[in-house]
């Protein structure tokens, strides 16, 4: 078995989605073991990875631990395995704290996000040299890199990665829901409401990849004295801006605090 995924929830299947679309890894070489078990058996009847129990974790290369990070503690007891590389997401868990729970320097602390499905996550990798020397680094970046892109990222900024572009998903979310709403109050169906809002986020992001800065599409969609302008002074004064850099700030602090419940 080349990989074992331990929570197969929501990133932990979006993952295995991502990963079994493109063929990184036969399906048949991924152990799929989660609290749930009829719905992990469904995941697996889909995508033609397989079952495990506890006792089969010892047969797995690697380990990706996709659990919250308040059930590591516990769980950490049966999870830890000689000769096994594991692979981290959980929100604020440190290497030092992977390090000491499972008995192995071959850990390696990812973060990516849910966009994973589609091959479009942005995942942060980092890990020790044992990682490195066992090829465990490696291996997740061919890993993370199938399902989008992967960067090297110091640990120091893991907490802060997690709070821009882990969470980001949610934040586009809100963004695209209350756009809705005000196209709602001004007489739009939901439904198309809805669709519009999904759709110009995407188109919006391919345009600012194009740009070197994303004020520069907003001048450019701004007309003097036009509606935008009249739009973007609401958003000011509202203190949308201050309200995005705050969910950052907090979202890292969570991070952090998270992190220090494990220590
Ligand atoms: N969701 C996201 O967008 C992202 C999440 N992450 C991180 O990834 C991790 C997983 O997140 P997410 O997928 O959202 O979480 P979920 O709660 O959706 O998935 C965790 C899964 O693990 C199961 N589980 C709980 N306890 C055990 C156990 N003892 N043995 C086996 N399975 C168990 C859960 O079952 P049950 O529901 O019964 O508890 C659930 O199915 C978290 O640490 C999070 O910080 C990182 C980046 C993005
Ligand atoms: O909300 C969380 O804690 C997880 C980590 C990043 C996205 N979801």
């Amino acid at each position: 078995m080349k990989l074992a995924i331990v929570g197969v929830g929501k990133l932990g299947l979006a993952l295995l989605e991502g990963v079994t679309a493109r063929g990184v890894i036969p399906a048949g070489e991924i152990g799929l073991l989660d609290a749930h078990s009829a719905r992990v058996e469904e995941i697996a009847a889909r995508t033609g990875a397989r079952v495990i129990g506890r006792s089969q974790l010892a047969g797995a290369q690697r380990v990706l631990v996709s659990l919250q990070p308040r059930v590591f503690p516990e769980v950490s007891e049966w999870l830890a395995q000689e000769n096994v590389g594991y692979i981290s997401t959980m929100a604020g868990v440190s290497i030092s704290t992977l390090v000491r729970r499972l008995g192995t320097q071959r850990v390696v602390r990812v973060m990516p996000n849910l966009a994973a499905t589609i091959g479009r996550s942005q995942t942060a990798i980092t890990g020790p040299k044992e990682a490195q020397d066992a090829g465990d680094l490696a291996f997740a970046h061919t890993l993370f890199g199938a399902v989008g892109d992967a960067y090297d990222l110091p640990e120091h900024l893991f907490n802060a990665f997690t709070g821009m572009s882990a969470s980001g998903p949610a934040y586009a979310a809100v963004v695209a829901e209350a756009l809705a709403d005000g196209g709602v109050r001004m007489g739009l169906p939901r439904a198309l409401a809805n669709e519009l809002a999904a759709k110009l986020l995407v188109a919006s992001g391919e345009l600012l990849q194009r740009r070197a800065h994303p004020a520069m599409l907003k001048d450019e969609v701004a007309s003097p004295g036009g509606t935008t302008i009249a739009g973007l002074a609401a958003l000011e004064n509202a203190g949308v801006r201050g309200g995005l850099i705050q969910a950052v700030i907090e979202a890292t602090r969570r991070g952090t605090e998270l992190g220090r419940d494990q220590e």
